[in-house]
């Protein structure tokens, strides 16, 4: 008889890359993930934890690699609408609505899902029960934390993101992520936790992000840093463009970014751009090149606007 072949994992992340800023902050990621799997994704503030989360939650798209859920891409707008209907994500933004009670601030996430009834044990395994009909204003931070659990629970969908779900819990509240952690594997749901204080999840695969350093600065943002709110990069592919859009004012319009993921390739101006800000005033434009959707692309930058700031006369 053939051996069994394992399962596919349910999710699938393939040399994923992922930017954020113009800047690789998750390089070549692989990681399978079957049903009843937890992920720990550890790592210095900056190295990426939030980031991950956020593309599982197709918040970012990779820049490289692939999130596949059941073998299909996630990025592909079919797929993307079912497999978000499978995703909890429990972020340090907590969206409690203050003027509602704690009830009705879970019972509001469960009728979006078309569900009821779970709310109120939800509540109550929390540890909340007492203050179910209270207003949503009068709670701590710790219970605020329990009252998104709660979310969680009531929701019950597979595949749980949780960025530092423990945070303001006291030793009982992480007893209790822990359970309900432990439940929802039971059940066969996919959770990733990213955190810096220890949760016990037993058999849970981890991964520790590298430190990530600030790169130098590129040209963009250079005049950004310098520019602020009026910076403007523009992304022309010729100079006929560039005119086109130098007579429609774009030199004066606000920071343009690029859409799509944007992999910088090359900078030339790197090295020299401060003192050539200053030292060369009639220099007309400046280039970074770039990949972006797969395509490989220029930024002209237009300096102009730069030489009218008399910082940099
Ligand atoms: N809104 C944003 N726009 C652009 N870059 C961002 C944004 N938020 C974070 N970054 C950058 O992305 C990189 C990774 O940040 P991320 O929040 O994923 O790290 P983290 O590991 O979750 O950090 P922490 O432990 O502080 O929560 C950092 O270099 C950060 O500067």
């Amino acid at each position: 008889m053939a051996p069994l072949k394992p399962p596919p994992p349910r999710l699938l992340l393939n040399g994923v890359s992922c930017m954020r800023n113009a800047q690789a902050v998750l390089r070549d990621i692989n990681v399978s993930v079957h049903d009843g799997t937890a992920l720990v994704l550890t790592g210095a503030n900056g190295s990426g934890k939030s980031t991950f989360l956020r593309m599982l939650a197709g918040f970012s798209r990779p820049s490289a690699g692939e999130v596949l859920w059941n073998g299909h891409d996630i990025t592909s707008p079919g797929v993307f609408q079912q497999y978000k209907l499978q995703l909890n994500w429990m972020s340090l933004k907590d969206a409690v609505k203050e003027k509602l009670t704690v009830l009705e601030n879970v019972q509001w996430f469960e009728l979006l899902e078309g569900k009821h009834g779970k709310s109120a044990p939800a509540i109550e395994l929390m540890g909340l029960g007492r203050l179910m009909n209270e207003k949503a204003r009068m709670l701590s931070m710790g219970q605020r934390k329990r009252l998104q659990l709660a979310r969680l629970l009531a929701i019950d969908r597979p595949i749980w993101l949780l960025d530092e779900p423990s945070v303001a819990l006291d030793a009982e509240g992480v007893k209790l992520l822990e359970y309900i952690i432990a439940e929802h594997r039971k059940k066969g749901g996919i959770v990733f936790v990213a955190t810096h204080l220890p949760i016990e999840i037993e058999d849970a695969m981890s991964l520790r992000l590298p430190q990530r350093f600030p790169r130098r600065k590129t040209l963009v943002d250079l005049a950004s840093d310098v520019l602020g709110e009026v910076a403007c990069f523009v992304d022309f592919m010729n100079t006929s463009d560039l005119c086109a859009g130098c007579n429609k004012g774009a030199l004066n319009a606000p920071l343009i970014s690029p859409q799509g993921p944007l992999e910088v390739l090359s900078d030339p101006m790197l090295e020299v751009a401060g003192p050539l800000f200053k030292t060369r005033p009639n220099l007309e434009d400046a280039s970074v090149e770039y990949v972006r959707n797969g395509s490989r692309s220029k930024i002209i930058f237009i300096l102009q606007t730069i030489r009218s700031s008399p910082d940099l006369r």
